[in-house]
């Protein structure tokens, strides 16, 4: 079962979820928990929201006389028996040490370190249920894909969660295609973790890269700060972790997450971190929408180059000043996988990509499209279209952001996509244009 190392206790690591990503992310951390006996505990639970699923018989797991292949059965019952998540990561053998459970308060029972791994719209519910069940000191990443967007205004899923569960959250976000990383595909990431500095008994030194200007504080009490993109909640104070389990630090989450096939770059920037993921859902879509047109590449790049901007710029206005993490930083969106690369494999082969394409080429619905080509999967690009439109509205900012505004635009049957073009010509160049005529 492996040495304790230095410290009387380990690390137990709860995923939270278990669709794609986060069934891909179990597998992660299970080869690595395995690998650092003296920091982590052997076995990783998953929380799966449990459903039936009957076995295809294209599957290489159908057996005819087999009862877990005539009749529908319990996913949770599936995953650990063939250790493989049959219905959301088909075809990928998942280490026998990632425990299935439906039971989220059986599954996050003792666990130190919560990695949040479902689609953005579960989250609210599943931290009620998940109140009142962790250890207090526990710490989360957010692997979520979104934006929480509330009439209390716009907040990361790492603020969010760590909010309603009183718990420090921080965030991993890349160049990810599940199916990809789960293959052992090269793959690079970013995880943004800043936590205050009682839970590492190495601190990274002030001043120098992935230092944060908030590690001298033990509490996040400056939440009623008046930045439109931050949590605005109540006065929290966090739980110290316990001395007798190692450090929570940037070098302990890289043996959480590292892999020789998924490079993990760590960063203090948890809202650069969480926008990058978040927004560039939306840009996938717009470059689906000219894809389905048949424009070609030349457009899926005009596309992405605004995107890019808007990217930086929504987290320049409105994050600029979190209370819980270190200020937006330009170069998270240009020099990390969480920003233009993110961007770059999203419009190539992601869902919401691929999804959007065939919408405006059939001329289908996208929800259509998601229930007929995902199998249970979700998207999450076009409810952030939504939540990201409704924000901006309320910040009178739509005109500001027109390939986001467009996008909703579209999503909602009051512009085409045929109109992309228009919607996002800078000013500047049509008065000049004016002007020559
Ligand atoms: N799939 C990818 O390639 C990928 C890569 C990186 C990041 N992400 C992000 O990771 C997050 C999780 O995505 P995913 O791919 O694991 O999920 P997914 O798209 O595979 O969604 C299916 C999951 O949703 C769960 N679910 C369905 N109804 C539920 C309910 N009512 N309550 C709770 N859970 C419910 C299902 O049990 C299943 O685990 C998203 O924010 C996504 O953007 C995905
Ligand atoms: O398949 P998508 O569009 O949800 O994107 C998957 C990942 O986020 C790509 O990094």
């Amino acid at each position: 079962m492996g040495s304790l190392g230095v410290h009387g206790k380990r690390h137990r690591v709860c995923v939270v979820g278990s669709g794609n990503w986060g069934t891909t992310i179990a597998k992660v951390v299970a080869e690595n928990v395995g690998e650092h006996a003296d920091i982590f505990e052997p076995e990783v639970q998953m929380w799966v929201f449990e459903e039936e699923y009957h076995l295809p018989s294209d599957s290489k797991h159908y057996d005819a006389h087999s009862e877990l292949s005539k009749k529908p059965q319990k996913l949770t019952d599936l995953i650990n028996h063939f250790h493989e998540n049959v219905k959301y990561l088909p075809g990928i053998p998942i280490p026998a040490t990632v425990i299935a459970n439906p039971d989220i308060a059986a599954a996050v029972k003792d666990a130190t370190i919560l990695v949040f791994n479902l689609p953005h719209q579960f989250i609210g519910k599943t931290c009620e249920q998940l109140h009142g069940n962790i250890v207090p000191y526990a710490r989360g990443i957010s692997c979520i894909k979104g934006l929480a967007v509330s009439d209390r205004g716009c907040e990361l899923f790492s603020e969010s969660i760590g909010q309603k569960l009183n718990i420090y959250c921080g965030a991993l976000s890349g160049a990810n295609i599940a199916n990809e990383v789960a293959q052992e595909k090269f793959s690079e990431t970013t995880v943004a973790y800043d936590p205050p500095p009682m839970d590492s008994k190495h601190p990274t030194p002030a001043g120098t890269p992935g230092a944060s200007p908030h590690q001298s504080q033990l509490d996040l009490t400056k939440l009623n700060n008046a930045n439109p993109g931050s949590t605005k909640g109540k006065k929290r104070k966090l739980q110290p972790l316990p001395s007798d389990y190692p450090p929570l630090n940037h070098a302990t989450m890289k043996k959480l997450f590292h892999r020789p096939y998924f490079h993990v770059h760590l960063t203090s920037d948890v809202a650069g971190v969480s926008l990058g993921g978040a927004l560039k859902n939306i840009v996938a879509l717009a470059a689906g929408f000219v894809d389905g047109l048949g424009w070609g590449d030349n457009a899926k790049a005009a596309v992405m180059r605004v995107g890019i901007l808007e990217e930086v710029k929504f987290g320049k206005t409105f994050f600029s000043d979190s209370p819980t993490s270190s200020p937006v930083r330009t170069e998270t969106f240009t020099e990390e996988s969480c920003g233009v690369a993110d961007l770059i494999t999203s419009c190539s082969g992601g869902r919401n990509f691929r999804c959007a394409r065939m919408s405006v080429a059939e001329k289908i619905p996208i929800e259509e499209i998601e229930k007929r080509e995902l199998n249970g999967q979700k998207l999450q690009g076009t409810s952030t279209a939504y939540e990201v439109n409704a924000f901006l509205k309320k910040e009178g900012k739509e005109k500001e952001f027109p390939l986001f505004t467009a996008v909703y635009n579209i999503l909602e049957g009051k512009n085409r996509p045929e109109e992309i073009p228009r919607l996002i010509e800078r000013a500047d160049e049509e008065e000049e244009v004016d002007g020559h005529t």
